[in-house]
Order: structure tokens, then sequence, then C-alpha cells
């Protein structure tokens, strides 16, 4: 799909399509498609990315914990999104052995009670031995500077999602 047909959707089907870029937060597409026409993939990006950014911290801390935790619950029972069991599958969250497993739930655990928001990063950019070290660093940082962590990495996410569902920019020169 290129953003031409992009700006044609109606906002139902653009919500369908784009409903799940931000993990379980359609909300935040359906207040987008108000931006519509969108230049570019970017520009549908910069919008969503815009949109996050002015929301007050509990606004983000919402958008954070809607994210399943890695190799969590959601994992265990085959609930996650597609996205998100394919994301946590490459990067090898559902391959744990019993050490590695125990040791992401527990720090997990550690992260979500200092945090109150769980730990999010974009795993398709990661790998299991980056994603344990990460946990473990960044249990120890200050609230505010892991809720913006946290922010980024939802964006890297979303980014690509989008470039998975949308030609980008680039290509539709081709
Ligand atoms: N807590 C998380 O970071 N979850 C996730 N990161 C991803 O890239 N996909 C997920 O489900």
């Amino acid at each position: 799909m290129d953003i031409s047909a992009v700006n044609a959707l109606s906002y139902e089907d653009f919500v369908n399509l784009f409903g799940n870029v931000v993990e379980k937060c359609p909300i935040i597409t359906a207040a987008v498609w108000s931006r519509r026409p969108f230049v570019g993939l970017k520009a549908l990006e910069a919008a969503i990315s815009e949109f996050i950014d002015d929301l007050p911290e509990s606004g983000k801390e919402g958008i954070l914990r809607c994210h399943p935790d890695l190799a969590g619950r959601d994992l265990q029972s085959g609930t996650l999104t597609r996205e998100s069991r394919e994301e946590q599958g490459r990067a090898g969250m559902d391959a744990l052995n019993s050490v590695e497993a125990a040791r992401m739930a527990q720090l997990n655990k550690e992260y979500k009670e200092r945090f109150e928001f769980p730990f999010v990063i974009c795993a398709r950019m990661s790998d299991k031995a980056d994603i344990l070290r990460q946990l473990s660093e960044r249990c120890s940082n200050q609230r505010d500077a892991e809720r913006a962590r946290g922010i980024e990495e939802v964006k890297k996410i979303c980014r690509l999602r989008l470039q998975s569902l949308v030609l980008t920019d680039a290509s539709n020169k081709l």
C-alpha cells in the first residue's frame, strides 16, 4: 500500500489497518487520521510521535502499560497480538532456557515494581542477550528517564510496524 492509498482510507479502514502500530493503543491511530493527507510515511510516523509527545506523563505511562512483558504471561498463554508474537519470537523470547526465563521474569517484576510500568524495548532491534542486559541496566535508572526511554522504544516499534504496512517513501520513488 502506498501513501496515496493510505490517505484515501476511511477512518474505519485506517484504524483497522494501523490500529496496532502502537501496541493496543488504537486511539492514537484514530486521532491522527484527522491529520491526513500525509505527504509520506514519515509524515504519518511524525503525526503519531507528536500525538504521543503531547500526552501528559500519565498518558505516556498508559501507553507503556499497554505493552506485554517480554517472555511474559501473554507469550506463555498465547495471547500476544500478532505483531508482538512475531517481534518477541524473532528476539528469541520464546526460546529461553529455564535460567534465562527466570531471570527475565525476576527483572521484569523488579522493573515494574520500581516504575509502575513495564520494561519496553524494540525487540526487533535487539536480541536475547541485549534485552537481558538492557533490562538489568535500565532497572537502576530514574523514573522520568525510563518513561522517556520506553516511549523512544515504542516509537521504534511503531516505525517498524508502519514500514511493514506501507511502502516506505524511498520505495515509492523506485
Ligand atoms: N515489553 C516489550 O518491550 N514488548 C515488546 N517489544 C516489542 O518489540 N514487541 C513487544 O511485544
